[in-house]
């Protein structure tokens, strides 16, 4: 329940706001809808291409949150309405991107575009309207840790200071320019640092959040259910789609990256903290993450199998998964981060954020979630003859 005496972390009653949310209408943004409407007073104009994903919250136009969210079908890249919305809003949080690795190098452009051209005018509109921004930068920004440069058998490799992820120290690492996985973690990079320089120079109020692979229910789609048969998503929705279809997860290179998962309602309470705390979270970059649910992509899809038996009381296929190459399975030009663990000093100290669900814990209730909204789709999908 909304309650109207919510207290920020010095005490003070935090005044209810309005939220210009671009991007409202994906898998975070429709977490942090849910959120601000069911516990929150704050009124959301939310801005996306599409509202699949918010209209439980939307319809019917009863609910007890109804006149706190407005939904606008906005495309960002030409709508003059834009900036209108910043104008009427208290904050505006940017979550607006392409942000699937399969098109950081099959579609490079629209990649650039999306996550650097077309943030450009919501950072202008919100430095000149003096409005504050939350906007989502992502862990990519970091791109190869510092021990992968070393000798496979170096000590040195488990020393935290070549691997461990910090907002303040780490620097970026990418590769060459033909790999065009990059595009994606060079336009986000440029985009901070022109965020960044806004609050330098002009007194921009900003915070930039950096998500380490948030997961759960919504997060993309399933191929052929309610996206293109041919679409590849993130690795959450691609294993479920194997499970689903019982077929082999397909690991990329062996599967051997690794990555740090974190519920993604885990996360959304530390975004509730920077929107309602804003004297701590001004000016701050954030690494968002869970640094103790580590695993490769190996054993990632090796848990999904089991938390998958467990939920859907289906047996797991003899030969669970299948290796491929990352050219065979991304194309031309893919690279790979290979190890991401957020340092969380920051978050701890600004905003005393900890994550709280464990990795087997966020795939059992994800997975549940897939089953329950998809197995008879993909079933009947199946069943369905092929048109010759
Ligand atoms: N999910 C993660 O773990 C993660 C990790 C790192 C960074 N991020 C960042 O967080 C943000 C949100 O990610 P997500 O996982 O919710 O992705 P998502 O693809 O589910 O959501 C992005 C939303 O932005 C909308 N959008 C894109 N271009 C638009 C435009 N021109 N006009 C209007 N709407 C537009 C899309 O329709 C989509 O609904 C992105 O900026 C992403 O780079 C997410
Ligand atoms: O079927 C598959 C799909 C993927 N992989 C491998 O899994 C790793 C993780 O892939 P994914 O979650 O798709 O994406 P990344 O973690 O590499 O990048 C994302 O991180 C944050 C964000 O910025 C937004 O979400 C995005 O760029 C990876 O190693 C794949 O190769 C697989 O083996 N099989």
């Amino acid at each position: 329940m909304a309650s109207a005496a919510r207290l920020d972390l010095d005490g003070n009653a935090i005044k209810p706001m309005t939220i210009c949310m671009i991007g409202a209408g994906g898998f975070i943004g429709s977490h942090l809808c849910e959120k601000l409407t069911a516990e929150t007073m704050h009124k959301v104009l939310a801005v996306d291409v599409y509202n699949d994903k918010i209209r439980h919250l939307l319809e019917p136009a009863t609910h007890s949150w109804s006149d706190r969210i407005q939904f606008h079908r906005i495309n960002i890249k030409h709508d003059s309405r834009l900036e209108g919305l910043i104008k009427m809003a208290d904050l505006t949080v940017n979550l607006a991107a392409i942000c699937t690795p399969a098109d950081y190098n099959t579609r490079p452009l629209d990649t650039i575009y999306s996550n650097f051209i077309d943030a450009l005018p919501v950072v202008k509109y919100c430095s000149e309207n003096n409005k504050r921004l939350i906007h989502f930068s992502t862990c990519e920004v970091y791109g190869k840790t510092i021990g992968s440069f070393l000798p496979k058998d170096s000590p040195l490799r488990q020393d935290p200071a070549y691997y461990l992820l910090k907002e303040d120290a780490s620097p970026c690492i990418f590769g060459s320019i033909e790999k065009q996985r990059w595009s994606y973690a060079c336009a986000k990079q440029l985009i901070e640092r022109l965020i960044y320089a806004e609050g330098a120079e002009n007194g921009l109020e900003f915070t930039i959040v950096r998500p380490f692979n948030w997961i759960g229910p919504r997060m993309d789609f399933i191929p052929g259910i309610d996206g293109p048969s041919e679409g590849v998503p993130r690795v959450l929705a691609c294993f479920s789609n194997n499970l689903l279809r019982h077929e082999p997860l397909k690991l990329v290179d062996g599967g051997q990256s690794q990555r740090t998962f974190v519920y993604i309602k885990d996360a959304i309470e530390a975004v509730l903290l920077m929107i309602d705390n804003p004297g701590r979270a001004n000016g701050h970059i954030f690494n968002v993450g869970n640094p103790n649910n580590e695993a490769t992509v190996k054993q990632l899809a090796e848990m999904m199998t089991e938390v998958y038996a467990k939920v859907s009381g289906e047996p797991s296929l003899e030969v669970p998964t299948v290796d491929v190459s990352s050219k065979e399975f991304y194309g031309e030009g893919y690279d790979d981060s290979d190890k991401r663990i957020p340092d969380m000093t920051i978050i701890n100290k600004q905003l005393g954020w900890n994550p709280k669900t464990s990795l087997w814990d966020l795939l059992e209730s994800t997975l549940t979630y897939q089953h329950r909204t998809y197995a008879e789709a993909i079933k009947e999908a199946i069943a369905k003859p092929v048109a010759s």
